[in-house]
């Protein structure tokens, strides 16, 4: 049992703070006056006045060690959504998740603010303006997705106002922005092999991409705003750009900003689907043999194809939450953040 002191409020823990969400949390937690501890299984930077702890989240012991006179902790740890390793999910998602909890409960942590993810709710099909009360997805599109719903609700109900533990969930959606490591690399790989050519559906699919610093202002602002008589305890935000774009809009702007060509040609999105289906069933079949990672996978098919976007009207009641950085600039200042994508590059 780790030894408690009387933790200060302006003393917190981000793990997974050397990821790419995690990082730009515990920056803009460091401009605030924040003390961090970073717990990670990677060690990706220095900054001043932020202590690092490396160590898996599953290891309840080291874990202690980071949460020390801790009083808020920021889980935004998670494998790689593109993993297909479920045994890896269930680990560090959900096992790894009750290990946090019980180590908050030891180190006599105050907060815990998890980073959950809007596709909790995303079965593949349109969602319009969806708010917090959709039902969870009854069959998750993948692991991640899977393993991201439980995590959510171990959280929320670990919320207790009598034992002094208050959580919450924030669930961003198309996190994108300067070091993300998947969405622009992906999307210039994608491009790179000359795949980004088609247009899947009519092209008129709305989506929500989020920039990261609108993200982090509201895992802030969720901190900042959850105490025991708030509405926040034991609920779940969506926190968006709230500015709806059409999916190939945005992936086009991207694209062109970095010089590569706009997809143009229209392919129905049931044949492509279907063929994204039938790709990662023979990938499955054929994993003893050969290791086949198709690039069009039914999860980003589903994604590329139908509406998904959810209304943050919910964060902007309860703590004021309103987007720092417009769509426009963000696009912007992520296209200069990849000088080394740009085409001929
Ligand atoms: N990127 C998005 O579009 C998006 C959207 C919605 C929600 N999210 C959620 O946001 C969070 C952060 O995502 P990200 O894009 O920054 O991912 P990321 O991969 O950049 O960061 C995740 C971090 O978790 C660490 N980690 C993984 N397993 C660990 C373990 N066992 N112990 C300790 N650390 C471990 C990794 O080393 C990494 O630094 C995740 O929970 C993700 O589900 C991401
Ligand atoms: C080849 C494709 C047709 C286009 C390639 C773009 C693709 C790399 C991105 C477009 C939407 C992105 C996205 C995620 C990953 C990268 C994309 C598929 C996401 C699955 C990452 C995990 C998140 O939690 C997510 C589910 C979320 O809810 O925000 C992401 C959804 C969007």
């Amino acid at each position: 049992m780790a030894t408690r002191t009387r933790p200060s409020s302006k003393r917190c823990a981000v793990i997974g703070g050397s990821g790419f969400l995690g990082r730009h949390l515990v920056e803009r937690l460091v401009d605030r006056g924040y003390t961090v501890n970073v717990f990670d299984i990677r060690q990706a930077y220095e900054l001043p006045g932020v202590m690092f702890h490396q160590g898996d989240l599953c290891d309840r012991q080291a874990l202690l060690l980071a949460l020390k006179e801790v009083s808020v902790v920021f889980h935004c740890a998670s494998p790689a959504p593109a993993s297909d390793d479920r045994a890896l999910f269930q680990r560090v998602n959900i096992d790894g998740t009750r290990t946090v909890i019980q180590a908050c409960h030891e180190a006599g942590v105050q907060k815990l603010i998890l980073t959950s993810s809007a596709s909790v709710v995303f079965e593949g099909t349109d969602i319009k303006n969806g708010r917090e009360d959709l039902p969870y997805a009854k069959k998750p599109i993948d692991y991640y997705t899977e393993t991201k719903i439980v995590q959510e609700k171990l959280v929320l109900e670990a919320c207790s106002k009598e034992k002094g533990f208050l959580t919450v969930a924030i669930r961003p959606h198309g996190i994108f922005g300067p070091r993300d490591p998947q969405l622009v690399p992906i999307l210039v790989d994608t491009a790179r092999r000359g795949k980004m050519k088609f247009i899947i559906g009519d092209g008129s699919n709305l989506v929500d991409f989020t920039y990261v610093e609108n993200v982090v202002h509201g895992h802030i602002l969720a901190a900042e705003h959850l105490k025991a008589d708030s509405p926040l305890c034991g609920q779940a935000y969506h926190i968006t750009n709230d500015e709806p774009v059409r999916f190939w809009d945005f992936m086009s702007q991207i694209l062109e900003g970095l010089g590569y060509s706009a997809p143009r040609y229209h392919l129905p999105y049931t044949l492509v689907y279907g063929i994204a289906l039938l790709l990662w069933l023979m990938a499955l079949v054929l994993r003893p043999l050969i290791r086949i990672k198709p690039t069009f996978t039914p999860m980003r098919v589903a994604l590329a194809g139908t509406h998904h976007y959810y209304s943050c009207a919910r964060a902007k009641k309860d703590m004021g939450y309103q987007p720092l950085v417009p769509l426009q600039e963000a696009i912007v200042r992520t296209v200069e953040s990849y000088p080394h994508l740009r085409k001929g590059a």
